[in-house]
């Protein structure tokens, strides 16, 4: 058992709403690693960012993308620090990765409202989401087998271009 497509990108890029969209498209079913950390830890991300710190969330999420990719067969979106690890870069090295990019200023307003997502909480979120892309981008680029950029589009036009650069790419 192995996932159709494992969506990963920085906060905002869409992993969540077009990963569902496209679970829908594809006729699978749609898991997201945060909402299965979330269930495992009883409490919601920011809780554990607060109460148990950034490594431990590190840890937790480590284990829960190794289980979900295993149990599976759908769309799998990742939280966006999931490539963070090495271990888990490795485990995606096996499966069909889209890459959802966001820039900066898009990622922003799009992550600006919500308190869910402690690493974008600080006194300034641009500062703080360039550092994010200069990091991570190299990372996403590593396990992706598609990258679709998602600034410019409506989430069912992303969920188009990304059916049909998986369809092309197989
Ligand atoms: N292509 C898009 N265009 C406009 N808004 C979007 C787009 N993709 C996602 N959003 C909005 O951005 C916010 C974050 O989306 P989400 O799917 O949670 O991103 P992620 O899981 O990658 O962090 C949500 O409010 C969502 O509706
Ligand atoms: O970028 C990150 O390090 C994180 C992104 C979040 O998921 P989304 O990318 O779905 O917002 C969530 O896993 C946690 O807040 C950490
Ligand atoms: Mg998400």
């Amino acid at each position: 058992m192995s996932p159709k497509a494992v969506v990963v990108g920085p906060p905002g890029a869409g992993k969540t709403t077009v990963g569902e969209l496209l679970a829908d498209k594809l006729g699978v079913p749609f898991r997201d690693v945060d909402a299965d950390i979330v269930e495992l830890a009883g409490k919601p991300i920011a809780d554990i960012f607060t109460d148990d710190g950034e490594a431990e969330f590190r840890r937790i999420e480590g284990e829960a993308v190794a289980r979900a990719l295993l149990e599976h067969d759908g769309v799998l979106a990742l939280g966006g620090g999931a490539v963070l690890a090495e271990s888990t870069r490795k485990l995606l090295a096996e499966h069909t990765v889209v890459f959802l990019n966001v820039g900066m200023a898009e990622g922003v307003r799009r992550t600006g409202l919500s308190t869910a997502r402690p690493l974008l909480a600080g006194v300034n979120p641009r500062a703080t989401f360039r550092a994010l892309l200069d990091a991570r981008l190299p990372l996403y680029r590593e396990v992706a087998t598609v990258e679709i950029d998602t600034d410019k589009h409506e989430p069912a036009g992303i969920v188009d271009e990304v059916v049909k650069a998986l369809t092309e790419g197989s």
